[in-house]
């Protein structure tokens, strides 16, 4: 296709001629799946992706004492064949922050107490990472000298936000190095290194070279534990808002019970489903190796007893999935499958086969995912339909059939986009109806919703109960503490709506890519061009052209709404957050003796006054971004579809090049694709 855009360009610039360098400019090759790797520290996350992308010593593991602390990405190196790692820093303004912050609650005399959070994530323990103990008195100012990141320049480069890439001959080398940048170690036992900058960094890319199933999968490391940092914290979440498949790793001895692994799950569910864009949750059990049972001893008896608790544990999980009902109502049962691996049988075949430690299924899964197939055939499609049409507007000239089918594909668009307006209409009322409830709902028992969060029932546990509220307003009304569960008051309040509208969000916006967005009025519209092929032969080239369009629009269209629907479900809780924010901003003032009381009473306050308008703004502004994306699909299909059925059939041929030789590579590789499915080009 560059050849024949280097032959449209060497003509005369024309209408037809831009639009054609256009589209091809426009066919795409690229696609990525994201699947992201949950779960406490030491279930075995690094060691599962290290064996399941076939790379021994890549992601540092092994190391009880220092955990993973930053979000790594690990992907194919498709530049050349060395390893490499890219590590994207936080803003120094970010950091300026933290060290302020810290500076401030000291200087508010609280101290320092066992176990105390400074703000989830304990920046405490974030500073003494990176400065040592000397950090304690000094000032933020003096702690952002640039004698203290000699060894990462990158940071303190004025970009707003610097990244240093590292190469290496080696998995080991990279591993080794990684250390320093990924792993924080709170013990400061590792006697090696001094210094770990994981608090300064917001996402690691290690990139792998000359592997198979990462050509387009992305495998994300997201560690669980609580971050209050602000940009690290959204990417987190833009992470777990694009992931087409989520792992829970746990360890299998506790795998139903680990109350860690199903709160990152109940967390995050809506942000992955409707939210987000997750299709498959996959429970992975790790170690199924590890057995303990002293009476097991000739290999056949550990074999069976492995057996015998991987079958346990799934059922076990299977049924705590279906009890809990915060992450069922995201998912269905299809989606959820169970996994009982072992990394380290898999590498070492002591007690296990491979297929036995269930790695070569979670590879197959992987394969399938990176499946190249159908993006060359969009690839090979695209480029037909725009070859045709270069090829038909220079030999075909049969004047009054192409009028008539012109006029016909005209009647033909204004009728399906009037389908489409209709069902997308009906589509806004439906919502309406759910929400109007749903406000009502949320007006009735507000008060209340709150109070769970105000007046928690932490059984003798209330004694920092003020620090953790300070937090929360602090956090605009969410906090994220370094063990238990994630607090989110804009989540609590807007509850309602959300569950007025969940299930008929998750038909109108499927997660599974089998399944079609608008009740599938997007897939039914159709120009109806086979039929007029075979009625108009003279105009084939030209109708292909606009087959292909068709398809192609339609693919765009479903990219555009699975982007907008996240943003759409975001916006109840966003809208809930910003009426919050004045309020919260005022009770984060309160300090000293009474800050509780007058933290509560501002809340409590705000939400009386305000609920009569906020839940009804929520829905408005809710409404009014649905409304938005059905104009802008009408608008996106009836612009692209009627500039091509004009240029198309009412072009101008004299500066169109002689692609024959094109046309006929092109036809004949995509004839060949259509009759082998998983065939090669
Ligand atoms: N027996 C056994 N041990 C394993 C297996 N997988 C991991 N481990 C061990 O479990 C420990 C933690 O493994 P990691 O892969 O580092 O765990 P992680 O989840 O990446 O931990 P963080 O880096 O802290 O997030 C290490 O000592 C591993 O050797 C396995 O399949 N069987």
């Amino acid at each position: 296709m560059e050849h024949v855009y280097r032959k449209l360009k060497n003509e005369e610039k024309t209408k037809l001629n831009n639009f054609l360098k256009a589209k091809i400019g426009d066919l795409e090759t690229e696609k990525r799946e994201l699947v992201g790797v949950f779960g406490q520290t030491g279930a075995g996350k690094s060691s599962l992706i290290n064996a399941v992308i076939g790379v021994k010593n890549l992601l540092p593991s092994g190391d009880v004492r220092a955990c993973t602390s930053v979000m790594i990405k690990v992907e194919a190196n498709t530049k050349n064949s060395k390893f490499e790692a890219e590590i994207e820093f936080i803003s120094k303004e970010d950091w300026k922050d933290e060290l302020w912050y810290v500076d401030r609650i000291l200087k508010d005399g609280a101290q320092k107490e066992e176990g105390d959070d400074y703000g989830g994530g304990d920046t405490g323990e974030k500073l003494t990472a990176v400065y040592g103990e000397e950090w304690k008195n000094m000032s933020p100012d003096d702690l952002m000298d640039k004698k203290w990141f000699k060894e990462i320049p990158e940071f303190l480069q004025n970009r707003e936000e610097g990244k240093k890439i590292l190469t290496f001959e080696s998995a080991r080398e990279l591993s080794a190095k990684l250390v320093k940048y990924t792993k924080s170690d709170s013990t400061g036992q590792d006697g090696d290194i001094k210094r770990f900058y994981w608090p300064l960094i917001k996402c690691v890319t290690v990139r792998v070279p000359h592997n198979d199933l990462l050509q387009h999968v992305t495998l994300v490391d997201l560690p669980g534990n609580g971050d209050y940092n602000k940009s690290r914290d959204k990417m987190w979440k833009e992470i777990v808002g694009c992931c087409s498949t989520v792992w829970i790793v746990t360890e299998i001895k506790r795998a139903a019970s680990d109350a860690e692994a199903w709160d990152i799950l109940e967390n995050a569910s809506s942000l992955m489903g409707n939210g987000g864009e997750c299709q498959q949750v996959h429970f992975i059990c790790t170690k199924s190796d590890f057995i303990t049972d002293l009476d097991v001893n000739s290999a056949a008896e550990v074999r069976a007893a492995i057996f015998k608790r991987n079958r346990e544990a799934k059922e076990a999980v299977m049924t705590n999935f279906r009890k809990k009902h915060k992450i069922n109502k995201h998912f269905s049962e299809e989606c959820f499958k169970v996994f009982t691996v072992s990394s380290k049988e898999f590498l070492k075949r002591k007690r296990l086969e491979p297929e036995d430690t269930e790695i070569p299924k979670l590879q197959e899964f992987l394969q399938e995912l990176d499946d190249s197939h159908s993006d060359t055939v969009n690839y090979v499609f695209g480029a037909l339909g725009i070859i045709s049409l270069i090829h038909g507007a220079r030999y075909s000239k049969v004047a009054g059939q192409t009028e008539r089918v012109h006029t016909q594909l005209q009647t033909t668009l204004r009728e399906e986009l009037d389908k489409i307006r209709k069902a997308l209409g009906e589509v806004y009322m439906d919502f309406k109806k759910c929400l109007t409830e749903g406000v009502e709902k949320s007006k009735d028992s507000c008060e209340k919703k709150l109070n769970s969060v105000l007046f928690p029932t932490l059984k003798g546990k209330n004694r920092g109960f003020h620090k953790t509220l300070k937090y929360v307003v602090e956090n605009n009304g969410t906090y994220k503490p370094k063990k238990g569960k994630t607090m989110n008051m804009n989540e609590k309040l807007s509850s309602h709506l959300t569950d007025s509208i969940n299930e008929k969000f998750r038909k109108t916006f499927p997660n599974e890519r089998q399944c079609e967005p608008f009740n599938g009025v997007i897939k039914a519209f159709s120009l109806q061009t086979e039929r007029l092929i075979q009625q108009n032969k003279a105009v084939e080239l030209q109708l292909t052209f606009l087959k292909t369009e068709e398809e192609k629009i339609k693919t765009k269209l479903n990219k555009l709404i699975r982007e907008r629907k996240k943003m759409i479900y975001g916006s109840l809780v966003q809208t809930i957050e910003d009426c919050m924010k004045s309020c919260y901003e005022k009770a984060a003032t309160f300090s000293g003796p009474g800050m509780l009381n007058n933290m509560r009473s501002t809340v409590e306050c705000h939400v009386r006054g305000s609920k009569n308008i906020m839940f009804e703004q929520a829905k408005k502004i809710l409404l009014q971004n649905l409304t938005n994306l059905e104009g802008e699909i009408l608008k996106m299909l009836n612009k692209t579809l009627t500039e091509s059925v004009e240029l198309s059939f009412k072009m101008d041929h004299s500066t169109i090049p002689d692609v024959s030789a094109e046309y006929d590579m092109v036809k004949k590789k995509y004839d060949m694709l259509k009759s082998s499915p998983e065939g090669e080009i």
